[in-house]
């Protein structure tokens, strides 16, 4: 099995940079599935790299693994090179001591649980184990992943959550520092997914092992990452916590991605330090300016997340009211959604709890200057 321990205290577990990958289209073009992208992942890490469709995240994990060959750029695990456009270097997929769960479990269906993961012991050469020593690997690992019982059931005769179960045992199995999942949850339905989530990030927190998990699914990236990459056609959009993310989008697009946003368009009429004054489509919105390069008169969005929304009908005092016509009320469990009407646009608030008004109610609808993001229009 590769060492993967550090060769000094500053290497990664995962370093890329300046990672590039094109694939050429029937027409002859080229599309830049990876453009430039660089970071690390520490010990311990569970980096989430989440995008639409097509923004590249698969093809980015897969050049990690070791499945697809970058045009430019490098990649090494701990200091030691993986992969280096600038040196011809490639270690095969095999040789990285990575493993991976893939969203099509990739088991072998007519075999037991036992032997998809008993599979990976045997078949690396390095670090040759005795047969009982496997066999209590295996079975200590089917155990923590909560499938011990089904150790000599097929494959092909387990539920999808089951399965999926099993496959993260083959990954864990060999205890490498690094696992990359492409999506492994979207197979199964949400109750088991939730549940595996749970199950993971502990998981991951006992055995320590480095996590790079691809979702287009922001709750699920969210919930499982200490930090978010954020891809968009192939660049990286930003890369922080999900608290950061969520509250700091880096651009429009990532405001627009995670979370849901109420965007009003407008023209800046002021500016004094951080604060943007908009003249927006539904009145005048103070906020945060979230670039430098913004000047007064461009064109901008101002963000708010509906939950920063609280409804009045006595006279607000919030720096931003916005005078409006309830549309719809629906009590949702933990919040209720009100759908109000301003100058003809749709505005979202949540307000907790049940609080269900009826519709054509009059409201003052108040935001604080602190939660209106004021974004670069174009950014998306
Ligand atoms: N083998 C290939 N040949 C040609 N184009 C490809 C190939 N694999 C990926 N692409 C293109 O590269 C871009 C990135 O694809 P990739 O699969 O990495 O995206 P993704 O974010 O993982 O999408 P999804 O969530 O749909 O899997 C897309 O435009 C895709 O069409």
């Amino acid at each position: 099995m590769p060492d993967l321990s550090p060769r000094e205290d500053r290497d990664p577990v995962v370093r890329v940079e300046n990672l590039a990958k094109g694939f050429r289209r029937r027409d002859g073009s080229t599309v830049p599935a990876i453009d430039g992208v660089s970071f690390d992942v520490g010990p311990g890490d569970f980096l989430v790299l989440l995008g639409p469709s097509g923004c590249g995240k698969t093809t980015l994990l897969r050049s990690i693994a070791g499945l697809e060959t970058p045009d430019g750029g490098a990649i090494s695990f701990s200091g030691r090179p993986q992969f280096s456009a600038a040196s011809q270097t490639n270690v095969p997929p095999e040789r990285r001591g990575v493993s991976m769960v893939f969203q099509s479990y990739a088991l072998w269906p007519h075999m037991t649980a036992f032997r998809n993961v008993s599979y990976p012991l045997e078949s690396r050469r390095s670090g040759k184990r005795s047969k009982s020593e496997i066999a209590s690997r295996v079975r200590e690992t089917l155990d923590l992943v909560g499938v011990g019982e089904l150790e000599q059931q097929y494959v092909a005769q387990m539920s999808g959550g089951q399965q999926q179960r099993v496959a993260l045992a083959r990954a864990l199995v060999s205890n490498d520092a690094l696992v990359l999942f492409d999506e492994p949850l979207s197979n199964v339905d949400a109750k088991v997914r939730e549940q595996l989530r749970i199950e993971l990030l502990s998981l991951q927190r006992e055995l320590g092992f480095a996590a790079i998990f691809v979702t287009h699914d922001q709750a699920e990236a969210m919930q499982l990452g200490s930090r978010i990459a954020v891809l968009q056609e192939g660049r990286l959009a930003q890369l922080a916590s999900p608290l950061e993310i969520y509250t700091r989008p880096a651009n429009r697009y990532v405001a627009q991605f995670i979370g849901t946003m109420n965007e009003n368009l407008g023209t800046v009429t002021a500016i004094k330090g951080e604060t943007a004054e908009v003249e927006t489509g539904i009145g005048s919105l103070t906020g945060h300016l979230n670039a430098e390069s913004v000047a007064v008169g461009d064109r901008v969005a101002a963000m708010w997340r509906p939950e920063s929304g609280t409804m009045t009908n006595s006279d607000p005092v919030a720096a931003n009211r916005l005078r409006g016509t309830v549309k719809a009320s629906m009590f949702v469990g933990s919040y209720t959604e009100q759908v109000v009407d301003v100058a003809g646009q749709d505005v979202r608030v949540q307000v907790p709890g049940a609080n269900v008004l009826s519709p054509g109610d009059d409201v003052w609808v108040e935001i604080s200057e602190v939660d209106v993001l004021v974004m670069p229009a174009e950014d998306t």
